[in-house]
């Protein structure tokens, strides 16, 4: 079987064979584990502290992806291909690995840390309610999706497919004024690495309502697999997080997508940005958007 990975990423070309010393290992002393953030798909995510130099007593918040000991060889594999893909993308608009620690057991992949935490939960605390209107304008709004797209162009710079945009894989620099964001998950695009793109029978792990028909049906990934799920997220953004599809299950998403229904953008959506979205959302992937 040809390396799928070549195939998708011209960059992995680069890397002959990924070994684990590939990587800036940061000295574990130089590491403090502060307190759990959540769980990632291997293990805790700690937030945490690293102090670059012992002499002086500064230290920089990052957010620590542990491996746990139970981990399997396929997570272990999993684990070192996060740290080959985040340590091969350098943008402003993807978040940063700082280095790993490989040396000990649980290994630990270093993020820059984002304070505003993750996209979905900050729409949802920022959706207005009848009792108290958002503080949020539409160009915040606007400016959190321009900073997404800067990251998906230079993805697709390097023919990158991500598979798995979506506010929750979104992560803000910052809650207030001034907030950057930044893709800040690639768990879906390093599976894809593992074997066959998704294997059917693991449909429960599949974003269904972030994916196109022909992902979905036929397997079939491109960057407009990522156009497809950009639109998603868009309107996620539009309705502070609202599930796509509300009360629709996966399988009655997969039915009426395929009649050629799709989500209507809430009434203060711009009409431009109504047009975007819908042409994200075409049943033919190859015809252009004529936005
Ligand atoms: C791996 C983890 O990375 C991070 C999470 C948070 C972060 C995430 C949530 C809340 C806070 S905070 C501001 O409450 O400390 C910080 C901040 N910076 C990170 N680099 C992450 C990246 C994503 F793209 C999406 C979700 C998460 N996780 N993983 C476990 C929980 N979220």
């Amino acid at each position: 079987r040809k390396n799928v990975m070549s195939e998708i990423n011209p960059l992995y070309g680069a890397r002959k064979s990924v070994k684990e010393e590939d990587f800036p290992e940061l000295p574990r002393n130089s590491l403090k584990l502060l307190h759990p953030l959540g769980n990632g798909a291997f293990g805790e995510v700690y937030k945490g502290a690293y102090f670059p130099s012992r002499e002086k007593n500064e230290s920089i918040s990052v957010a620590i992806k542990t491996l746990s000991k139970e981990a399997t060889d396929e997570h272990k594999n999993d684990f070192l291909m996060e740290a080959v893909l985040l340590g091969s993308l350098k943008h402003y608009n993807i978040v940063k690995l700082i280095g790993v620690s490989f040396i000990r057991v649980p290994k630990f992949l270093i993020l820059e840390f984002m304070e505003g935490g993750d996209l979905k939960t900050f729409l949802q605390a920022n959706r207005p309610t009848f009792n108290n209107k958002t503080t949020l304008k539409m160009t915040d709004l606007l400016r959190i999706a321009m900073d997404i797209v800067d990251g998906c162009k230079y993805l697709e710079s390097l023919r990158f497919i991500h598979r798995d945009l979506a506010a929750r894989n979104i992560l803000l620099t910052s809650r207030g004024v001034g907030r950057v964001a930044k893709i800040g998950d690639f768990g879906m695009a390093k599976d894809v690495y593992k074997s066959e793109y998704y294997r059917k029978s693991k449909n429960s792990l599949v974003p269904v309502k972030w994916m196109p028909p022909e992902a979905y049906l036929d397997g079939v990934f491109s960057t407009k697999t990522d156009v497809w799920s950009y639109g998603v997220l868009l309107w996620e953004i539009l309705t502070f997080s609202y599930i796509p599809y509300p009360g629709l299950s996966n399988h009655e998403v997969i039915q009426c997508v395929a009649k050629g229904d799709r989500m209507c953008p809430p009434r203060y959506c711009p009409k431009p940005l109504k047009a975007l979205i819908e042409s994200c959302w075409r049943t033919e992937p190859e015809t252009e958007t004529d936005v």
